[in-house]
């Protein structure tokens, strides 16, 4: 492997080490940050991060409220548990865990979430106000704030890049090509209609891919010296985790996220960074 591996797990844990000191900071001066998280349903993956949120919130300390509803929760049962937390003032960060099961709408309960306390940064008006790139305040979506902060770390430039960003989903493609943009950097969108995808992975000099099918980046689709950020989550039938991106890239990259251990524990260090950012902010308080 030539390839320089970018540590999400070690940057996750410097993320951590300030977030602890902003929120001591907020709580000497009478704010303890709250998130609250709501899962719908017993899906697998989604009780592990879900597990992981809460363990996180709790070693640092907020007022962190987990809501688990069954499976069968109606959409009226989730919206009126969202439209609670917008009128807790305790509350700061609101999060419905994601995949919802079929029979919620998804959009419905994201646009009920008060946007000052949308920290997953999902909601219309906080997406819109990212691919506007207003001066002011609003929270983002945490896995690619996640991404732009290790990029940030590993010196990566992106002003003049080209990037080609692989998945457009609400909750990576869409906020990281408006992040990227901001950046000043050339942004390709592909998804599943590209025509030849593989011409256009090796123009990028930085290649994000959020698909969720193992292995569908391969070498030969990589420029050399490319960095590679691999948010792809899949578990194989061994019960292995693997990315989208195959392990032979690594030889062709100049850096490469593993998966695990990449983009995965930035989101959570940038959901608990970014529910002190809005405690600071909905209670003028000043966080360094
Ligand atoms: N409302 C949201 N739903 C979902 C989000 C989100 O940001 N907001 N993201 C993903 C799941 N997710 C957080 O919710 C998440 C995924 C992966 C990890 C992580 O740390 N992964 C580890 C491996 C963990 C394992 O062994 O399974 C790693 O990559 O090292 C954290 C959070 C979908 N839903």
């Amino acid at each position: 492997m030539t390839a320089t591996v970018i540590d999400g797990r070690a940057v996750a844990k410097e993320i951590n080490a300030v977030t602890a000191t902003q929120t001591a900071a907020l709580t000497s001066q009478g704010v303890i940050p709250g998130l609250a998280v709501i899962m719908v349903g017993d899906d697998p993956a989604s009780a592990i991060y879900v597990r992981n949120k809460e363990r996180r919130a709790g070693k640092l300390q907020f007022n962190s409220v987990v809501k688990r509803l069954p499976e069968t929760a109606t959409q009226v049962e989730v919206l009126d548990l969202v439209r609670h937390y917008n009128q807790d003032p305790a509350i700061h960060g609101i999060l419905v865990q994601s995949p919802l099961p079929a029979h919620l709408n998804e959009e419905e309960v994201v646009m009920t979430i008060a946007p000052q306390k949308d920290v997953d940064g999902l909601h219309p008006k906080n997406l819109g106000q990212l691919f506007a790139n207003v001066g002011h305040q609003y929270p983002v979506a945490c896995t690619p704030k996640g991404i732009m902060t290790l990029l940030d770390r590993y010196d990566v430039p992106l002003a003049g890049k080209q990037v080609v960003m692989v998945g457009r989903s609400r909750l990576v493609g869409k906020p990281l090509v408006a992040l990227m943009n901001n950046a000043d950097a050339t942004v390709t969108l592909a998804h599943r209609h590209t025509h030849h995808l593989a011409e256009l992975t090796k123009t990028a000099d930085v290649l994000v891919v959020a698909v969720g099918q193992a292995n569908l980046i391969t070498a030969d689709m990589v420029k050399p010296g490319a960095t590679v950020i691999d948010v792809g989550m899949n578990r194989l039938a061994d019960g292995t985790l693997t990315g989208d991106v195959a392990a032979e890239v690594a030889n062709v990259a100049g850096a490469i996220t593993p998966v695990p251990g990449g983009v995965g524990p930035m989101t959570i260090a940038t959901l608990m960074q970014q529910t002190v950012q809005l405690a600071a902010w909905q209670t003028g308080k000043q966080v360094q």
